[in-house]
C-alpha cells in the first residue's frame, strides 16, 4: 500500500477507534438524574397529563435539576428546563437533535408525511426547503395586505357579534392562512374551507388523548371492539377526512390556474413553478398538498391561541392594555387604524406580543425532538432515540433571565433605561435547532397586526352580571396539541364613537373589492 492510500485508511481507522472509544465511554456514563421510578413501569405512574405536564415536569427540576431524565415503559425522556441546555443541545449540537419521534396516533390518520412528523432525513430537508423560503424574515411581508384586511373583518366581527370573541378570532387567523397558503378568500360563516379548519381542530383534540398506539404500534391489529382500542375505528373514519383536506384544495388551485383565475398564493406559486421545471407529478403535488396542509396546521391554531391569550393578559392587566392605547393613540391621533408602518414607533405594542408568548407559549412544554445518536452532556449520558423535551414554561419562568416571571410586564423587554433590557425566548414560544417554527415571522406579523388594531379601537373588560356586578374571569388552560384559554366572559367594547365609524370603514374598504 502506498503512502497516498495509506494515509487516507490511518485516518479513517483512527476516527473509527475514536468512535467506539466514544461511545463506550458514553454507555458507561449515568442518565440525568429524576424522580424516584417503578421497577418496569419506570415513571409512568407519576407522569402528569398533557394538560398539567409542563408544570408538573417545572416542579420536579428544582429538584432534579435543568435536565431531567424519565423512563416511559422503556422509553427515555430527557427534560431541558434551562434556556442554556435547550441551547447546547438542541441548537448547538442541532443534527444530532432535529429528529421527531413518531406520533402514532397522528401518523395513522394521515399525518406521517406532514413536515411537524417526519424523521429528521432527505425527506424532511425537501419540505421543510419549501416551506422555509416563501417565509423568511424578509418575504413576509408581502402578507402584509392579507393581514390588515383580515383584521378588519375581526374587529368588524367584534362589534356585530361581540360574545361570539373566541369564533371571530379563530375565523381571523383561518382566513388569513387559507389566502396565504391557497388564495382562498373566506367570505360566508358556511364557508368549506372554514368548516375544513374546524374539522382539523375537532381531529387534533381527539387524538391529543394518549391510546394503547403509545405504547405499542402492535396494539393497531386489535379488533375495534376490544375495550380501549376506540382508536381503531376513529382512525379508519377520520382517514379519508384527513386525505381530502390535504388534497382538496390544491386540485381547487390546480383548476383555477387552468382557468386563470387561480389568486396569487404559496400553491399557486409552487405548482406553476413545478410545471416550469417539468416537476409536476403526483408525488410532488402530495408533498405539495402536505406542506400546504402544515402552513394551515402550523399556523393557525397556534396564532388563534395566541390571540385569545392576549385578550385574558389584557382583561387580567388593565394598565398594560391603557399603555398601549396611549402609545398608539400619540401616532394615529385615533384617526386611523394602526397598520404595518407603524410598528417601528410602536415598541410597547410589540413587547405586549411577546410578552404574551413568554407568559403563556401555546406549546407549554414543546414539540419533541429525538437523539439521533449516543451524547454526552455535563458528564451524563444522552441515549441515542431519547425524546427531548425543553419545557417552555420553566424556561419561560426562570428568574435568571425574567425577573418576576410569572407577572405580566411588557416592559421587560423594553430596553434599558426604560425597560428591563430582557431578551426574547424565542427558542421557548418558537422551538430549536433545525426545527425551530418556519413561520415565525408571519406569526409575529399576525399577532401584531390584531393586537395592534385590537387595543386601537376597543376596551377589552370584564363583563357585568344583571345587577351590575363585575363578573371576575378565571381564566384556565387546556390543551390539546397546543395550550388555550377555556372560553371565559369578557366585553369588548368601542373605545368611542369614532372608534366604532373606523371599524365600519375599515370594513367597508376591505370587502369593496369582493364580488358577491
Ligand atoms: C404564534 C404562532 C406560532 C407559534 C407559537 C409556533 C410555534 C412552533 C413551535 C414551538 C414549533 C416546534 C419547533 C420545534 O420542534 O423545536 C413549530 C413548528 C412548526 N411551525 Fe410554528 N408556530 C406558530 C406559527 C406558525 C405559522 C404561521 C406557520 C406557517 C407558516 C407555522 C408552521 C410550522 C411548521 C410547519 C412547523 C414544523 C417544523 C418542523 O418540524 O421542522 N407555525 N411552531
Amino acid at each position: 500500500m502506498d503512502l497516498t492510500t495509506l494515509v487516507p485508511v490511518a485516518i479513517l481507522l483512527a476516527f473509527v477507534v475514536i468512535q467506539v472509544v466514544q461511545r463506550r465511554r458514553t454507555r458507561r456514563l449515568s442518565l440525568p438524574p429524576g424522580p424516584p421510578a417503578d421497577p418496569l413501569i419506570g415513571h409512568l405512574r407519576l407522569m402528569p397529563n398533557t394538560n398539567d405536564a409542563a408544570e408538573v415536569f417545572h416542579g420536579w427540576a428544582q429538584t432534579h435539576g435543568d435536565v431531567m431524565s424519565l423512563d416511559i415503559l422503556g422509553k427515555r425522556l430527557i427534560i431541558l428546563s434551562s434556556q442554556e441546555a435547550a441551547t447546547d443541545l438542541l441548537e448547538r449540537r442541532g443534527s444530532n437533535y432535529a429528529d421527531r419521534p413518531s406520533f402514532p396516533m397522528y401518523e395513522r390518520i394521515g399525518w406521517k408525511d406532514a413536515l411537524v412528523f417526519l424523521p429528521y432525513g432527505p425527506y424532511f430537508k425537501r419540505q421543510r426547503k419549501m416551506i422555509q423560503s416563501p417565509f423568511e424574515k424578509d418575504k413576509v411581508a408581502v402578507y402584509a395586505h392579507i393581514q390588515e384586511q383580515e383584521a378588519c373583518v375581526m374587529l368588524y366581527n367584534f362589534l356585530n357579534e361581540p360574545g361570539k370573541m373566541d369564533r371571530h378570532v379563530h375565523r381571523y387567523t383561518t382566513a388569513m392562512i387559507m389566502e396565504i397558503a391557497y388564495g382562498h378568500r373566506i367570505l360566508s360563516e358556511d364557508d368549506e374551507y372554514l368548516r375544513m379548519a374546524e374539522e382539523i381542530i375537532d381531529i387534533l383534540s381527539a387524538t391529543a388523548r394518549p391510546s394503547l398506539l403509545d405504547v405499542s404500534p402492535i396494539f393497531d391489529k386489535l379488533p375495534s371492539w376490544f375495550p380501549g382500542a376506540w382508536f381503531i375505528k376513529y382512525i379508519e373514519e377520520t382517514k379519508p377526512i384527513v386525505r381530502q383536506h390535504v388534497q382538496n384544495p390544491i386540485s381547487d388551485v390546480q383548476r383555477q390556474l387552468a382557468a386563470g383565475t387561480a389568486k396569487s398564493s404559496f400553491v399557486s406559486h409552487q405548482l406553476e413553478d413545478l410545471s416550469r421545471e417539468g416537476q409536476l407529478s403526483a408525488e410532488s403535488r402530495y408533498d405539495l398538498g402536505m406542506v400546504a396542509h402544515m402552513i394551515f396546521g402550523g399556523g393557525s391554531e397556534t396564532s388563534y391561541h395566541t390571540i385569545v391569550i392576549f385578550l385574558a393578559c389584557m382583561l387580567m392587566n388593565p394598565e398594560v392594555q391603557r399603555k398601549g392605547q396611549e402609545e398608539i393613540d400619540k401616532i394615529t391621533e385615533g384617526g386611523r387604524l394602526p397598520d404595518f408602518t407603524d410598528r417601528d414607533a410602536l415598541p410597547y405594542v410589540d413587547c405586549i406580543v411577546k410578552e404574551t408568548m413568554r407568559w403563556h407559549p401555546v406549546f407549554p412544554s414543546g414539540l419533541p425532538h429525538r437523539a439521533v445518536d449516543d451524547d454526552e452532556y455535563r458528564g451524563m449520558r444522552i441515549p441515542k432515540g431519547a425524546f427531548i423535551i425543553a419545557n417552555a414554561r420553566s424556561i419561560t419562568w426562570d428568574p435568571r433571565h425574567f425577573h418576576d416571571p410569572q407577572s405580566f410586564k411588557p416592559e421587560r423587554f423594553l430596553p434599558k433605561p426604560e425597560g428591563a433590557g430582557e431578551i426574547f425566548p424565542q427558542g421557548a414560544v418558537f422551538g430549536w435547532g433545525r426545527r425551530i417554527c418556519p413561520g415565525r415571522y408571519l406569526a409575529l406579523d399576525m399577532v401584531w397586526i390584531a393586537v395592534a388594531r385590537i387595543l386601537a379601537v376597543f376596551d377589552i373588560q370584564e363583563t357585568r352580571d344583571g345587577a351590575g356586578n363585575i363578573i371576575k374571569p378565571n381564566i384556565e388552560f387546556g390543551t390539546a396539541l397546543t395550550s388555550y384559554p377555556k372560553p371565559f366572559p369578557c366585553d369588548l367594547r368601542p373605545r368611542s364613537k369614532k372608534a366604532a365609524d373606523l371599524i365600519k370603514q375599515g370594513y367597508d374598504m376591505h370587502m369593496a373589492d369582493v364580488d358577491i
